[in-house]
């Protein structure tokens, strides 16, 4: 009778320890680091995505970052308004005539001062270099530009610190790859950016371990601009190339997989100017936001050779930190549901 009895509660223990483990392991599965890659073409907005996450998550930007920004942004000025300069004189847009001699001599400039911010103030007054602007896609300069010669006078103080709109806005291309860590909810998270300039794409490769969720980034107003890299390709057509590769390559057969379908503020603005027909020739719609959204959605989901494959879309302004706020809550959403389906409590 002892030794029956013993023999059972033997028999228990074992069971427990087996439960023990099970559980052990289940959380560990549970809690296991959610890693996103962050794909897509140069300038589509993947390190501002990655920005948001160091607001969101990760206490903002240090004083050593925002100091760097700050040169940056100052330097950056004065290279966009050389552009800008520039593109007055090969697209035969005049300038008021009092401001020609100031834009020979900003052409000039290497470093910032006070005499820079005055002459930038005083071109950017000038309509024709707005007009430049607006034919932006005719040659490069980024579309962050404006913002930053709107705010020429709050730049240029001595007191100035940039703000997180100016560092969302700051646009510094990735070489190699960059990561940020974080934790919700007791389960750890990493966000990896990579560069998507065409240089930078063989490096993607050594990233590919352990993913779980492709994020792919894709700048919706980039439908009318040339690649920075290669000024004879249209941006969208590389951007669905790319899409087409990444979305069916093998690697990620089994990886969910995201598409930001990004920059939509500056898309909005850009549809009722520039017909999409000049990217699709089969688009008919003309400028109606919701209709030409769509198309291009299809026109990326089309894409993938596998019709059984969930892919996930939202539209996005990356600088709205709000908007990544809700995108990383529904990725939230979705891996909380694959884990408990995974360690199956559901
Ligand atoms: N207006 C607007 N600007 C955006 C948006 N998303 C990103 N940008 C700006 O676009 C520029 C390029 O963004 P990045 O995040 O540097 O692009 P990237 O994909 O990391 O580019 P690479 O590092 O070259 O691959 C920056 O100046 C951003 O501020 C958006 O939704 N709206
Ligand atoms: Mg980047």
């Amino acid at each position: 009778m002892g030794s029956k009895t013993s023999k059972r509660r033997q028999k228990e223990k074992e069971k427990s320890r087996e439960i023990d483990a099970r559980l052990k392991e289940e959380e560990q599965r549970f809690k296991k680091e959610v890693k996103l890659l962050l794909l897509g073409t140069g300038e589509s907005g993947k390190t501002t995505f990655i920005k948001q996450i160091q607001i969101l998550y990760n206490e903002g930007f240090s004083d050593s970052e925002k100091e760097l920004y700050l040169t940056v942004i100052r330097q950056n000025l004065i290279v966009y308004t050389k552009a800008l300069i520039n593109a007055t004189q090969e697209l035969r847009i005049s300038l008021k005539s009092e401001n020609t001699s100031i834009a020979n001599r900003f052409l000039e400039y290497t470093q910032f001062s006070p005499q820079v911010s005055q002459d930038c103030k005083t071109l950017w007054e000038d309509e024709g270099m707005k007009t430049a602007f607006d034919r932006r896609s005719e040659f490069y300069v980024p579309d962050s530009t404006s913002y930053f010669l709107d705010n020429i006078n709050r730049i240029s103080s001595t007191e100035y610190h940039p703000s997180e709109r100016d560092i969302l806005s700051c646009r510094i291309p990735t070489t190699g790859v960059k990561s940020i860590s974080f934790m919700v909810n007791q389960i750890p998270w990493k966000v990896v950016d990579v560069g998507g300039q065409r240089s930078e794409r063989r490096k993607w490769i050594h990233q590919f371990d352990d993913v779980s969720f492709i994020i792919y980034v894709v700048a919706l107003s980039e439908y009318d601009e040339m690649l920075f890299e290669d000024r004879r390709i249209n941006r969208m057509h590389e951007s669905l190339e790319l899409f087409e590769k990444t979305a069916n390559n093998e690697y990620f057969h089994k990886t969910d997989c995201i598409i930001l379908f990004n920059k939509i503020d500056l898309f909005e603005e850009k549809i009722k100017k520039r017909d999409l027909s000049n990217c699709f020739p089969d688009y008919k719609d003309g400028p109606n936001l919701e209709l030409a959204t769509q198309f291009i959605k299809e026109k990326f989901l089309e894409k993938t050779k596998n019709p059984n494959r969930k892919i996930h879309d939202h539209y996005t302004c990356g600088t709205n930190t709000k908007h990544i706020q809700q995108v990383f809550n529904s990725l939230q959403t979705i891996v909380f549901e694959k884990r408990m389906t995974e360690t199956g409590v559901i």
